[in-house]
């Protein structure tokens, strides 16, 4: 054919081909990608210019083309090592010239062919070669027939996957016979990369030939088994996805036909975005989902539905996702600090280490400071200063008589009116995830049956587990570990160890009397002038009236009171102002009683006289220290003890520990044995309406029945405090700050603290130290000698003879207590029922009676 003919179309459709026609020598064609079988039809597309060169003269000529497959398919112009010698004669059947220039040529394997030369053609080759054939197997082994067999079943499988077996398929695998040419046929369709299938092609045995096709098959057969379950899997999504907006739309207009109109449809699509909108984790949006699935096919006005809804609303509201930024500027934190608070250096430094180690490590966990103190102490106002300098939302929650657990972890929504517990509403009120949460009055929690409120607390301090905080309105996790707890305390004794544990206490004692004076100069006067909306140039409060309302008209650890007194002295002038007064205000000492009327607390007055059985101790109580009058009394009856005064059991404990010292040691104190037969002893600790525990008015308690039984005097100026052991000597206790301050408050001049406390005595303000002497004992015996009244220095007494005076000839100081008169015996140091009496008796001690 002539070369020009070539710009055509070119039809060659003739004969097939036939092994005996084939030349001795044809060109060869480089083919990448494709191995061409024995019997094989395939379109080729050629672009090269050597192959379209080396297909044109085989067109030209017999038609016959040696296809070799490329080693590498990149290769642009493959010499005679860039090809594999084992390849396939073809013949070509059509051949179409494209528009391009490059040419689709249809070929058909005739024969397989291992090329012996290469002869160079300008561009293209020439190739000499060998015509492998192979032997018809006429008997196959049952080994070769089970092999087939299993080639034609797997091949139609796959091409059932495929979704491409027709009925001639089968037929026509079943007609071949021979092993050799089923395994060209099945490789040849079975998408085998170009080794795989030069591979097969290179295999003469035709044997081990179907072996490698039938392996080849099995893999196929698994790809397309998993390839045809991926395409059921989507096709199935996709038809459910139409199914269920079908089924959507179905229910939309039975709403519609049923009368609900278009509102309840909004309602759902609205309630639908907020959903997407609140990113909450996956299960709680499912959780939700579920929730609005049911309201979507309740009827919106029945009773279930409100529920729903609320419910649904409850979890909306939470903020889920939304939290403020932390701002961990160390300098400007204390800035903060200061503006808001004098004072209180140990616990703004505690603070400020608290916020630099979040600011080097923000993921540390674990931290949850607790502040105990007595009230007023500015314990709250801390907590907010907290939130200001870092910038967080504050919230708070006051625990203080919570009997119920469901108050804190949510009532379960079965019950009519049930809510979330109170650390999610407090999440839900300041709308973000990371405030600093201030749990007031920890140590108020209490406990019954309905639960124990604490160990749903524990839940929600402890780092470990607060990630998934469960509530049980929610019934879905919520993460708390990004909120910063602060608790507050007036004490720490009732708080629950467990929970006390997990925190750092930071004590804030109570304040001093120049602090106070401080205090209410910077803050709390210019404070209440701006509420009250008065001007500060027109108001001038002196020293000596501050200092009054301080110590006449308040008593307390804190603040507060001295607050109010300040804002009750502000409101009469802010009316005077209301009512055209005008002019400069000073308020004086002299002019306090016109404001705030007669001073209420005198400390003087509340001391009582210095007498036998009468002891001060000191008690740590929740609004701070305070003095604690211990009274003894003996009174004719069988030697019982008995305490009252609404005491604890450890006090209990410890008066009875002070009672077997002194009965043990009454030999040593000169008391005499019948006393303990013939009197019964009663010790009372006034204010009984006022509950009181701990062992630390042991000393107290032994040093004023000591001085019952010996009738020596108890020093009134000096207070005590200290465990007693029943050796005698003293222990140490707890709270001395607050009770030296207390001391302070009530006049004390003069107090004696254990040995071991000596070391806490540095925490006292100095101010403190130049008004009370403190004197460390070891022994109880170190203790009566500071408390009694030197025995000059004690009021006149009889001289009786060695043993506690009798009582007087005429019975008059007996008043009440006729009883004593009978056996006579009755000492006159006994607190009498009369008032009086008590009074009297001091002078009735007999004198000189024993060195202690
Ligand atoms: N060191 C201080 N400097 C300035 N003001 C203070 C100081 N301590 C307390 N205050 C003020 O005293 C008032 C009472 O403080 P706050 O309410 O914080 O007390 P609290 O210890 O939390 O009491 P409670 O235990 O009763 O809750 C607040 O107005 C506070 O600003």
């Amino acid at each position: 054919m002539a070369e020009t003919d070539m710009d055509d179309l070119i039809e060659i459709i003739e004969n097939e081909g036939n092994i005996d026609d084939i030349p001795m020598s044809i060109p060869m064609m480089p083919v990448r990608d494709v191995v061409v079988f024995i019997d094989m039809l395939l379109p080729l597309f050629v672009g090269r210019e050597k192959s379209i060169k080396a297909i044109e003269e085989s067109a030209k000529s017999h038609r016959y083309i040696f296809l070799s497959v490329q080693k590498d398919s990149d290769l642009e112009n493959p010499g005679p090592d860039d090809v594999f010698l084992v390849g396939t004669v073809a013949r070509v059947q059509k051949m179409l010239k494209l528009p391009d220039g490059r040419i689709k040529a249809l070929v058909q394997g005739i024969a397989k062919g291992k090329i012996e030369k290469f002869e160079r053609k300008r561009s293209w080759f020439k190739v000499k070669f060998d015509i492998l054939t192979e032997e018809e197997i006429d008997s196959k082994p049952i080994e070769i027939e089970a092999l087939m067999r299993n080639v034609r079943e797997s091949s139609e499988k796959i091409l059932a996957l495929r979704g491409e077996l027709s009925g001639d398929v089968g037929a026509i695998l079943e007609q071949i016979t021979s092993p050799g040419k089923l395994a060209d046929l099945v490789a040849s369709n079975l998408r085998l990369k170009v080794d795989e299938a030069q591979d097969v092609l290179e295999t003469f045995d035709q044997k081990k030939r179907l072996e490698k096709v039938n392996d080849f098959l099995n893999r196929e057969l698994e790809l397309s088994t998993v390839q045809a379950k991926i395409q059921t899997h989507v096709k199935d999504e996709i038809s459910k996805t139409q199914r269920d907006y079908f089924l959507r739309e179905q229910v939309k207009a039975i709403h519609r036909e049923l009368g609900d109109g278009d509102d309840k449809l909004a309602e759902i699509e609205n309630y639908n975005e907020k959903i997407k909108k609140a990113k909450m984790p996956p299960e709680c949006e499912k959780e939700a989902l579920i929730q609005l699935k049911r309201l979507d096919q309740m009827h919106s006005d029945s009773s279930e539905a409100a529920i729903i809804r609320t419910y649904i609303d409850a979890i909306l509201e939470l903020p889920w996702s939304k939290s403020t930024k932390d701002f961990l500027d160390i300098k400007k934190a204390a800035e903060v600090l200061d503006q808001n608070h004098y004072g209180l250096e140990k616990v703004k430094d505690r603070i400020l280490e608290y916020l630099s180690v979040r600011k080097l490590n923000p993921a540390i966990k674990g931290q949850i400071l607790c502040f105990s103190g007595p009230p007023g102490v500015g314990k709250t106002s801390l907590g907010k200063a907290i939130a200001r300098a870092m910038k967080r939302k504050f919230v708070r929650v006051s625990l203080g008589g919570i009997r119920d657990e469901a108050e804190i972890r949510g009532h379960r929504r079965t019950y009519i009116g049930a809510m979330p517990g109170r650390i999610l509403q407090g999440l839900k009120q300041c709308g973000s995830n990371n405030p600093v949460f201030m749990l007031d009055e920890i140590d108020k929690l209490g406990n019954d049956f309905r639960g124990d409120p604490s160990s749903a607390l524990l839940e929600a301090l402890d780092s470990e587990q607060n990630s998934e905080f469960s509530d049980h309105y929610l019934n879905m996790p919520f993460d708390l570990s990004q909120v910063l707890f602060v608790l507050t305390a007036n004490m720490t004794d009732t708080i629950p160890s467990a929970l006390l544990d997990r925190m750092e206490i930071i004590r804030i004692p109570g304040y001093t009397h120049e602090e106070k004076e401080a205090i209410a100069r910077k803050y709390l006067l210019p404070r209440q002038i701006k509420e009250n909306g008065l001007v500060r140039r027109s108001i001038h409060i002196s020293d000596n009236a501050l200092d009054t309302i301080i110590s006449e008209y308040t008593l307390e650890a804190g603040l507060r009171e001295l607050e109010r007194k300040i804002g009750t002295v502000l409101r009469k002038i802010a009316r005077q102002i209301a009512e055209g007064k005008k002019g400069k205000f000073s308020v004086t000492r002299q002019k306090l009683i016109k404001f705030l009327g007669p001073p209420i607390y005198l400390p003087e007055l509340d001391q009582e006289e210095s007498q036998a059985g009468l002891v001060t101790g000191l008690a740590w109580t929740e609004v701070g220290g305070e003095p604690l009058y211990i009274e003894v009394s003996l009174c004719h009856g069988k030697g019982e003890l008995s305490v009252t005064g609404q005491i604890g059991d450890v006090m209990q404990e410890s008066a009875r520990a002070a009672f077997s010292y002194t009965k043990a040691n009454m030999d040593r104190f000169n008391i005499d044995r019948d006393d303990f037969e013939n009197k019964d002893i009663h010790i009372h600790v006034p204010a009984g309406a006022i509950p009181k525990d701990g062992p630390s008015a042991g000393i107290a308690m032994a040093t004023a029945l000591i001085s019952a039984f010996t009738g020596r005097v108890v020093n009134n100026n000096v207070a005590m405090t200290g465990e007693i052991s029943l050796r005698g000597r003293v222990l140490p206790i707890g709270g001395l700050k607050e009770k030296a301050l207390g001391a302070l408050r009530a006049g004390i001049k003069t107090v004696v603290i254990p040995e071991k406390n000596r070391k806490d005595l540095y925490e006292i303000p100095q101010s403190v130290k130049n008004n009370i002497e403190f004197i460390c004992v070891q022994e109880l015996d170190q203790v009566l000698d500071i408390a009694f009244v030197k025995q000059d220095d004690e009021p006149e007494r009889d001289q009786g003879d060695g043993v506690a005076s009798e009582i007087s000839e005429d019975g008059d100081s007996e008043t009440g207590c006729p009883d004593d008169t009978d056996n006579g015996i009755a000492s006159d140091n006994e607190v009498h029922c009369d008032d009086d009496i008590g009074r009297k008796n001091d002078n009735d001690v007999v004198a000189g009676e024993k060195e202690l």
